[in-house]
């Protein structure tokens, strides 16, 4: 089996515009809402390839339901700790030339009886999985270090996927896996990844902190991952991008599959890349079809980048 800690759980919002003027009254041409957070993707992501996933994250009464039907129906084991707040809405403003302008509410803030259930009830499934990951934003209320301690605390492969201070804590930790996109490993650096080269560099660096495999998404530059002083570069052409958000979830989820199945560094970084790209084939934020993956697995245009820092 596979965790993933979602913890900081939304009901995303896609919202429809013409075109988004800063100051100026908007009417939308369509929206549409699903359950969503990072590990939520991660964890419909890792279903839709056909292993089995649980997801621990919090969830308020209103949702509830609405999340188990939907998690259930997509083969998603949901463990939600109920809160009395409402958990948090995302909004992503999607305007006719495509632009994406993304809003993420904070979220509740949790006290220590529930952070105490949701981490309890994470380490448990985790102990028991091939691979366990960590995904998005933490719940307000819970220390910077949580991912850092779980890391540290858990005895299965642990992957991360976070940013700022929660990031920068889990890499002193040595996960097995990170997976910053450019903005995530520019803040981590404190400099500017202008190119493939800056971006196998930074790569480079967190793997020198311990970290068995850094993946760094570059939106519609691909990827770059650095394994075992290996470095990757991973690419492939797509005919629309629908909605590309989530496409780094979908990355992560395809590459927990490709890691809880043993397969060779190469492959999982093609099974990670095909599915962020099948992800921005589909309206559904988070969301891609099996049969897309499939096709573009063998397209995916996988190279050793060699880099001299
Ligand atoms: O605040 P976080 O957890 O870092 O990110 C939240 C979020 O942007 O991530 C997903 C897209 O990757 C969306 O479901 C959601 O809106």
């Amino acid at each position: 089996m596979i965790t993933v800690g979602g913890f900081n759980t939304s009901m995303d919002e896609l919202i429809e515009l013409e075109e988004l003027s800063l100051g100026k009254v908007h009417r939308t041409t369509g929206v549409q809402a699903y359950p969503g957070g990072k590990g939520l993707h991660v964890a419909t992501s890792v279903a839709a390839l056909g292993e089995p996933v649980a997801l621990v994250g919090l969830i308020d009464r209103a949702y509830r339901t609405t999340f188990e039907d939907w998690l259930g129906a997509r083969g998603v084991a949901f463990h939600g700790i109920e809160i009395e707040q409402p958990i948090r809405t995302c909004f992503a403003i999607r305007e006719q030339s495509g632009r994406i302008t993304e809003i993420l509410e904070a979220g509740p803030e949790i006290d220590s009886r529930i952070e105490g259930e949701l981490l309890a009830t994470f380490r448990k499934l985790a102990d028991a999985s091939r691979v366990a990951v960590l995904s998005g934003s933490l719940p307000r209320g819970i220390s910077e270090q949580t991912y850092a301690k779980l890391v540290e605390s858990l005895g299965t492969r642990c992957i991360v996927d976070a940013s700022g201070e929660p990031l920068r804590h889990a890499i002193a930790a040595g996960p097995f896996m990170v997976k910053p996109n450019r903005d995530e490993a520019e803040k981590w650096l404190s400099m500017p990844i202008d190119g493939l080269e800056a971006a196998a560099a930074a790569a480079q660096r967190m793997a020198y902190e311990g970290i068995a495999l850094v993946v760094v998404s570059l939106g519609d530059q691909g990827a770059l991952a650095f394994s075992h002083g290996v470095c990757l570069h991973a690419s492939v052409d797509i005919d629309a991008c629908i909605n590309p958000v989530g496409s780094g979830d979908a990355l992560v989820g395809g590459m927990t599959v490709g890691l809880a199945r043993d397969w060779s560094f190469e492959a999982t970084f093609r099974l990670g890349v095909a599915c962020g790209a099948a992800n921005a084939l589909t309206g559904e934020t988070g969301f891609f079809r099996r049969e897309d993956v499939e096709k573009l697995f063998p397209l995916v245009k996988v190279r050793t980048f060699p880099f001299s820092r």
